[in-house]
């Protein structure tokens, strides 16, 4: 699967975003090596501080499936804003434990596309390695 298929499997994922209060939908879809794909979508709830963000339901969602991380070959995670959104500070941390450091994420909305990493998203990460 190409980096624009897989983008669009994360635009398809944001179909299920559930965003009553910011009306914002962010979707993102993680592929692993051997095809598999998971979707994930932002849920949000009338206690806002609850929200789980799109790329954190999709890595959990191949987690909760038996996934890890040398499994994974790309991220994508795409909004419909008008800029391309990059993850928030606790994906990034989540992100950098269950994914590889140069694995690439895609970020993208309906006009343009990025690729980043976590390596470039969380320089000087804690990590269980500090532990
Ligand atoms: O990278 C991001 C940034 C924000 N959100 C969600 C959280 C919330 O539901 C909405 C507005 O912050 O967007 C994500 O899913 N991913
Ligand atoms: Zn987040």
């Amino acid at each position: 699967m190409n980096k624009n298929e897989l983008v669009n499997l994360a635009f398809k994922a944001m179909e299920n975003a559930y965003v009553p209060y910011s009306h914002y939908r962010v979707g993102a879809c993680v592929l692993c090596k051997d095809g598999r794909t998971f979707y994930g979508a932002n849920i949000e709830n009338a206690s806002y501080g609850l929200a789980n963000c799109a790329e954190r339901s999709a890595i959990f969602s191949a987690y909760s499936n038996g996934v890890r991380k040398e499994d994974i070959e790309a991220l994508a995670i795409v909004s419909e804003g008008k800029t391309i959104a990059a993850p928030c500070g606790a994906c990034r941390q989540v992100l950098c434990e269950l994914i590889g450091f140069d694995t690439p994420i895609y970020l993208a909305n309906r006009e343009a596309e990025t690729t980043t990493s976590i390596r470039e998203l969380l320089p000087m990460a804690f990590t269980n390695e500090d532990l």
